[in-house]
């Protein structure tokens, strides 16, 4: 497969969605290998798209590059286990080294879009490794460890390093990962994102606890905030 290389430049934008070589064939020697093998997909600007079988027999219309980042230890790795296998890598924690990749093809209203998933290495030492992969990612996840502030803090850091190295118009989220057990919501009193439904839900508990009556259901309160949080919410400083 023939590839340019571009120089980044601010006035570049996100490539063209493409048909990757598929990223199905054998896995880098070790996941996350420094450099992952030779069977890796390029790292080069992507090919425009057009109905493609991929290895692994996985028929799609259109495909995406979408890297994961964030400090070391936030579950960028766990996240997309679970994306692709639907597991949780419970146990001892593996760094990753350097960069790994998953491919998983969805159904978006009908159109089979193939999401190449580059998991990077959130340690310091391999930065320089994953620079090289932000030039031609069409979106970005931003993870931080909501039961560690320090990831949090360091957002800012991230957004600097996906602002110099990333296209301009790359496609960005951030992503709180893990949880205390607790029913979790992020609100905003400026757009009144999910304000209602945080003292909606508390009333409902509260209410049901002291007028528990038999034949109602139970309202569970876990539940309530999952199906009715409107996750979608955009950080402003
Ligand atoms: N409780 C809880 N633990 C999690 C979750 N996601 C990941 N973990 C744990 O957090 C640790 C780090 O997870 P990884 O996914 O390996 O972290 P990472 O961001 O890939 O780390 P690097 O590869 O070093 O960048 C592991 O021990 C996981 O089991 C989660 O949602 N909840
Ligand atoms: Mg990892």
């Amino acid at each position: 497969m023939s590839r340019k290389k571009t120089s980044k430049s601010k006035g570049a934008s996100t490539p063209a969605a493409s048909t990757l070589p598929s990223a199905n064939g054998p896995r880098p020697a070790r996941s996350g290998t420094a450099r992952p093998g030779p069977d890796a997909p390029p790292n080069g600007p992507l090919q425009p798209g057009r109905p493609s079988l991929g290895g692994g027999g996985d028929f799609y219309d259109v495909a995406f590059k979408v890297m994961l980042v964030g400090d070391s230890g936030v579950g960028k790795t766990c996240l997309l286990v679970r994306f692709k296998d639907g597991a949780f890598l419970a146990g001892t924690f593996i760094s990753t080294v350097g960069i790994d990749f998953r491919n998983k093809v969805l159904d978006v209203d009908g159109v089979k879009v193939k999401l190449q998933m580059w998991d990077t290495a959130g340690q310091e030492r391999f930065r320089s490794v994953t620079h090289a992969y932000y030039r031609d990612a069409h979106a970005l996840l931003l993870l931080y460890d909501v039961t560690n502030k320090a990831s949090f803090d360091n957002i800012q850091a991230w957004l600097a390093e996906i602002h110099e190295y990333a296209q301009h118009d790359v496609a960005l989220m951030l992503l709180g990962n893990k949880e205390y057990g607790l029913p979790f919501m992020e609100t905003s009193a400026k757009t009144g994102l999910n304000v209602d439904l945080a003292f909606t839900a508390i009333a409902k508990e509260l209410k049901q606890r002291s007028m528990k009556t038999p034949s109602e259901p139970r309202f569970r309160l876990h539940d309530y905030v999952k199906r009715e949080g409107r996750g979608a919410s955009c950080c402003r400083p």
